[in-house]
């Protein structure tokens, strides 16, 4: 009688698809074995339990329950355990008991199953088959990781993220317009780094008004389910560190700021991809940082990977922007004032690259100033040197930017604008800034008085049911005016305002959005203007302006963003005669900046702000200031397009390459191996499934189903669909991907269970002989290395079929997978028996032809594989010491990183190793 001790690995010789048991209870006549992979628990009688005991032998690959790989050295046992010593990926020896080896661990040895008769039906053979394929096909894609992700096929976005995931720790700031898609390049960029194992540890830092749309971006979007931490999270966990406690944390930057406990916990967060929104708000100057750009500088200290995004890099001036490039890259950007000068040195030698770019030659000073920074221009044709100028270009590896010029689709916006008499009780005794914001000066009177509201009123009444946003600077002005149009209108009006707690807000931007019952009107605090989603309206109402004309742009951007279908409707009331027109004027008819994006606003602002302050005074120099603003902003504005900042753009979106990312994408879209496949599995586990009107399947788990649940499906079912345009029209749809969690999780399942890892099958064929016998032979090459080195690019888990006759010959190449059906022998027990006793001698034989043949092809695999890692990082690493001589945004860190990703690389592709997944035996006659 076997001796059982808890703690012990067993297998049930008649069920295996439980998965591998754990002793957890024994006494003298019975065994209590719990099956943690499948859920079940079995109590067996002793002694004539089915039972056998895992035995795992050196040289064999096994799992931890942490997921950590490891190879046997060496077993000893201790009290009835067995104790695997073990090297891990990293060549470090570990002790590990058999009670610790991974519940879902393949102990699946195909030839003991086949030969013993246990035996699957063709399905399942046929299904896992399909599964590697689908997994070979995943990790050797291009487009790995941005095929997932429920979002239209934007160009520059794809172009970004697939540039940036392919980076070594990438440190970037994101900076694209307002509204052009940063945080679906971020998701990107993250889905990608997750899932190809190069991130696990996520933190994504926002302000607190977008904490909420944050985390529903990525989990519709990108099937990430964030932690959102706040207070209250934080204080329930007990571990030493909260965060530690999940992977993927997304958290407020206010909240941060104000608990100690929650910014040393942070920092020790042990973060690999650090993503900050709204970054502009890390205010730092030469003499100063702000506590959220000290918190952020620590955190980017110790993280790889770092992300900050900002559609208004310059908002609070060029100091600030070189403080978040100096978060990036603390070495590169150390000095403000080298920096300014390179800037300035930079300049020209855009302008004449600009000529280039519009198919010009250059002329002889043009030539000669871009000579001096690339040397002899003799030989090179137009597009090589403005490619060797994007590459020594000042920020451009670490800054992208597109814009809306460089963009089409945006349906354009119109200024609709509403002098309205100034009431005289504003003008008498107020200085300019009570004038500009009456409605802050006066008291709570100021809504009886103030003909905006009015205006206001009218304008609702006008448009119903039209839906307008309307923004002004002050919580109070919110307030205020919600009561006047209730009291005086009978409109109720959502509000958001930065008072509100999260909920509050996200429950009134719902309200708003809502199309049956939602209300027409959103008044908005200035909080309401950055990042929220509002393109559903086509309506703003600026109820005042700021002076920034930064958050002008972000407040229109509300609304003009992708996904907008109609033209912007831009409302402005201002008071006629004062400041207020003075301030609409410098916007309208100075900086153009209500009609189209002034690229220019920044600089004119920061050159004309005293002109401003004094003609806001004295209302009569509003002429003079607006001709001013005009001449100076149209000449800005004509150098950052003729200049660098095309050169940006073009570093920022290269057409060529993402037209061959999005053609990548859409030909994964179109191929219909996915639902086939999936289909298959589904009725395998006896999930029900049926298509549905509208390109979509519903589906739900089956009354018979193989196991209790099937990953990643409720209860009550869901619908999905395999086509993306009908996924962006339906969110509440699964978007049925190679990269869905279902998938993912469903192909992982199979190749982790026994299923299908033996079979038998009678084929009756023409083309073969009566009786003769063929083996179908599954391996799969394996290459075990840390996640973050992505050694799947260069050799994924590999798939060789190999089809073997009695005379050791492989016809794999002739006779597909898909030729041999048949009728499967898993319910005929006796024949199968029989069949196997009387040809087991030369079953044993045609394996080890089998491996023999199939060691040969690993030598080859590895080889290629390496070869092909050394190219290509070989080529990397050239390009990257280049460019580092000339450019120094390269970081040391980076060469060195790439090189020593090398070395491990090739490491551990020299250790790939084989192994045999799945056998068929096929009778054909
Ligand atoms: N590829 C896409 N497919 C579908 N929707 C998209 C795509 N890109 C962006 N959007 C939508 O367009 C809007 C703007 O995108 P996003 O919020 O990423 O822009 P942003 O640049 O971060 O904006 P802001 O500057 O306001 O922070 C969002 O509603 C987003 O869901």
């Amino acid at each position: 009688m076997q001796r059982f001790v808890p703690g012990q690995r067993w297998i049930s010789e008649t069920q295996g698809e439980l998965g591998l048991g754990l002793v957890v209870a024994v006494d003298g006549r019975r065994v209590e074995i719990a099956y943690r992979a499948t859920g079940q628990e079995r109590i067996y009688a002793l002694p004539e339990a089915p039972l056998v005991r895992l035995e795992l032998t050196a040289g064999e690959h096994v799992r931890d329950r942490d997921g950590r790989d490891l190879t046997i050295l060496s077993v000893a046992n201790d009290a009835g355990l067995f104790i695997y010593r073990c090297e891990d990926v990293q060549g470090a020896v570990v002790a590990l008991s058999e009670s610790q080896i991974d519940d879902r661990l393949r102990f699946n040895r195909p030839h003991q199953r086949l030969m013993s008769g246990r035996l699957d039906p063709d399905h399942w053979f046929d299904l896992r088959w399909r599964t590697w394929l689908q997994g070979m096909r995943e990790a050797g894609s291009p487009v790995r990781g941005l095929v997932g992700a429920r979002v239209g096929l934007i160009p520059h976005q794809l172009e970004i993220a697939a540039e940036v995931a392919r980076r070594d720790a990438p440190r970037v700031l994101l900076a694209d317009e307002v509204g052009l898609g940063k945080t679906i390049e971020a998701g990107l960029i993250l889905h990608r780094m997750l899932l190809t194992g190069r991130a696990q540890r996520v933190l994504v830092i926002t302000p607190e008004p977008l904490l909420h749309q944050w985390l529903v971006e990525m989990r519709r979007r990108f099937n990430l389910r964030f932690a959102l931490f706040d207070h209250a999270r934080f204080a329930s966990i007990s571990d030493p560190n909260p965060f530690l406690a999940d992977q993927q944390v997304l958290c407020s930057l206010d909240w941060i700021i104000r608990s100690a406990a929650a910014r040393r916990a942070l920092v020790e967060g042990q973060w690999d991809l650090l993503v900050v929104d709204e970054a502009h708000h890390l205010d730092w100057s030469q003499t100063a940082a702000s506590p959220e750009y000290r918190l952020v500088a620590d955190l980017a200290e110790r993280t790889p990977g770092v992300l900050l995004l900002t559609a208004t890099p310059e908002q609070l001036g060029r100091a600030g922007h070189f403080g978040r490039l100096r978060l990036l890259d603390p070495q590169r950007f150390r000095d403000y004032a080298s920096f300014l000068a390179e800037e300035a040195d930079y300049a020209p030698v855009a302008a004449a690259a600009a000529h280039l770019l519009d198919g010009r030659a250059l002329g002889d000073a043009d030539r000669t100033l871009i000579a001096a920074r690339l040397g002899d221009l003799d030989g090179l044709d137009a597009e090589t040197i403005l490619q060797r100028l994007l590459d020594r270009h000042g920020t451009g590896r670490v800054m992208f930017r597109n814009t809306r010029a460089s963009i089409p689709g945006f349906p354009g916006r119109d200024l609709l604008p509403y002098p309205l008499p100034e009431p005289d009780a504003y003008r008498a005794g107020s200085d300019t800034a009570e004038r500009l914001a009456p409605e802050r000066a006066h008291g709570p009177a100021w809504s009886e008085i103030d003909p905006r509201v009015d205006w206001l009123v009218e304008l609702l009444r006008r448009l119903r049911p039209e839906k307008l946003l309307l923004i002004c600077t002050a919580a109070d002005t919110v307030l205020d005016l919600r009561d006047v149009l209730l009291r005086r209108a009978g409109i109720h009006a959502a509000v958001f305002h930065e008072e509100m707690d999260i909920r509050e807000r996200d429950r009134a931007a719902a309200y708003f959005a809502s199309a049956e019952d939602g209300t027409q009107i959103l008044l908005c605090s200035e909080i309401g203007s950055e990042g929220r989603n509002f393109q559903f309206a086509h309506h703003l109402v600026l109820f005042d302006l700021p002076l920034d004309p930064d958050l002008l742009e972000q407040r229109i951007g509300r609304l003009d963003r992708i996904g907008q279908t109609r033209r912007v409707q831009i409302h402005v009331p201002y008071l006629a005669g004062g400041p207020g027109e003075v301030l609409f004027r410098w916007y309208a008819e100075g900086l153009h900046a209500f009609s189209a994006i002034c690229p220019a606003a920044p600089a004119v602002y920061a050159r004309l702000r005293e002109d401003l302050t004094a003609a806001l005074a004295h209302p009569q120099g509003a002429d003079a200031l607006v001709a001013e603003a005009r001449v100076l902003s149209a000449r800005i504005n004509g150098e950052l397009a003729a200049g660098r900042d095309r050169l940006l753009e073009l570093h920022s979106h290269r057409p060529e390459r993402s037209a061959a990312l999005v053609e990548a994408i859409e030909r994964v879209d179109a191929d219909g191996d996915l639902a086939d496949y999936l289909k298959r599995f589904w009725d395998g586990f006896g999930v029900e499934h049926e298509s549905a009107p509208g390109h979509s399947w519903v589906v739900r788990p089956g009354a018979h189903m193989l196991q209790e649940t099937f990953p990643e499906l409720p209860e009550e079912g869901v619908t999905l669909t395999f086509d993306r345009a009908t996924a962006l029209s339906h969110e509440h749809w699964e978007f049925m991907t190679r990269e869905h969690p279902m998938v993912l999780a469903a192909m992982e399942l199979l190749s982790a269970s026994d299923l299908g890892t033996s079979a038998l099958t009678i084929v009756r064929d023409a083309r073969f002989k009566r009786a003769s016998l063929l083996l179908e032979a599954l391996y799969v090459a394996e290459c075990q290395a840390p996640s973050y080195l992505e050694a799947g690019r260069f050799l994924p888990p590999t798939l060789l079929r190999l089809l073997i006759d009695e005379s050791g010959a492989n016809l794999a190449e002739t006779i597909p997978h898909d030729d041999l059906q048949g009728h499967c022998l898993n319910h005929n027990h006796k024949l199968a028996r029989t069949l196997l006793e009387s040809r087991g001698e030369r079953l044993v034989s045609m394996i080890e032809f089998g491996e023999r043949l199939a060691r040969a092809a690993v030598v080859d695999l590895r080889r290629d594989a390496t070869a092909r890692m050394q190219t290509l990082l070989g080529e990397e690493l050239d390009r990257l010491r280049a460019l580092a001589r000339v450019n120094p945004n390269v970081r040391p860190q980076e060469i060195a990183a790439l090189e020593d990703r090398r070395e491990q690389l090739a490491q551990a592709l020299a250790k790939t190793h084989l192994r045999l997944d799945a056998l068929r035996l096929v009778v054909t006659g």
